[in-house]
């Protein structure tokens, strides 16, 4: 048998007009990964993920989900979703329509075991149009997960939902993967990110801009965190001359920068004849990676 990858993008384009949402990616996901796709408002991500579950047609380049259209690998169960937007049916109660959810899937679960795992069963009788914005994220998550998939594309799964539901809601998804399914994720929560995925992917303006596990998003950024306290009057003009800095905050007597050669930023430091006391040098997170990644693909573009 041949073993096709779980998802390949290849040239994909989608215009809205002038707007070009997904601009010529390529793209192949590998089964049994855990992605999360990264990028600011309007950087193409839902359109990205419509183009996978063959919501709308890309109007250049071939979409392929495990080796077929996306149509056929949905029809054959193999892809569990969970998007944004999308009404939820009103007049049924939540254990109604996850068992719609179940009986539709070509490998269904127990209605059950569905309501429990998304934390639904005590509200299983509830109608769905009197669920608050967290529950119905549930419901979502119930009917992402009625059936046996091989893929699990989730677009902001946990927006709306307390810390609580968040945990249950990724440690399912944990499991999910470790049983061997694709998950793919996007998401404005970078911590998520960093703690889910084993592969992020950075889109800009429909292009990717970064692939790769977070610790290499991190480094790519090329800058690191440098803070310091110091005693006495600041010279915040002197300290913003330090060289190779890419960002200055300074509150009371706490110092924070970002470096591109934070060897050379200390070392400079030290040459203003000030003491810094409590000095840590430490990676991005994720997150200002991610912005530092996005932002300087904005510069260029100005
Ligand atoms: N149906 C549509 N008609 C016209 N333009 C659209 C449509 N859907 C999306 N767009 C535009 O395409 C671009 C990409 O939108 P998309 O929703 O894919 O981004 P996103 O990364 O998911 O954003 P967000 O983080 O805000 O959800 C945006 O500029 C958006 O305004």
């Amino acid at each position: 048998m041949t073993t096709h990858a779980a998802v390949t993008f290849s040239g994909v384009t989608k215009t809205y007009g002038t707007v070009r949402a997904v601009d010529d990616l390529g793209l192949e996901l590998h089964a049994g990964e855990t992605v999360a796709l990264l990028g600011p408002n309007g950087a193409g991500k839902s359109t990205t993920l419509d183009l996978l579950l063959g919501l709308r047609p890309a109007d250049t380049g071939e979409v392929r989900v495990f080796g077929t259209s996306p149509r056929e690998a949905i029809t054959a169960g193999r892809v569990g979703a969970m998007l944004q937007s999308g009404g939820l049916m009103d007049e049924v109660t939540v254990r109604e329509l996850v068992g719609l959810g179940c009986a539709l899937h070509p490998k269904p679960y127990p209605a059950d075991e569905v309501l429990a795992r998304a934390g639904l069963a005590q509200i299983a009788d509830r109608k769905v149009n009197k669920l608050s914005g967290g529950q119905e994220q549930r419901v979502r998550f119930a009917l992402a997960t009625a059936g046996d998939s091989d893929l699990i594309v989730l677009d902001e799964p946990t927006t709306g939902m307390d810390v609580s539901a968040r945990q249950a809601f990724w440690a399912t998804m944990r499991e999910q993967a470790e049983q061997g399914r694709t998950v793919l994720f996007a998401t404005h929560y970078l911590e998520e990110a960093d703690a889910i995925a084993d592969r992020v992917l950075v889109l800009h303006r429909g292009r990717l801009l970064a692939d790769g596990t977070a610790a290499e998003i991190k480094a790519k950024a090329g800058a690191r965190r440098v803070s310091f306290d110091l005693e006495g009057e600041i010279d915040e003009a002197a300290i913003k001359g330090l060289p190779f800095l890419t960002g200055v905050a300074v509150s009371g007597r706490s110092v924070r920068i970002q470096s591109t050669d934070a060897d050379a930023t200390v070392h400079a430091l030290y040459g203003l004849g000030v003491y810094p006391r409590n000095l840590e040098v430490a990676g991005l997170g994720l997150e200002q990676a991610f912005v530092a990644i996005t932002e300087a693909e904005e510069a260029k573009a100005r």
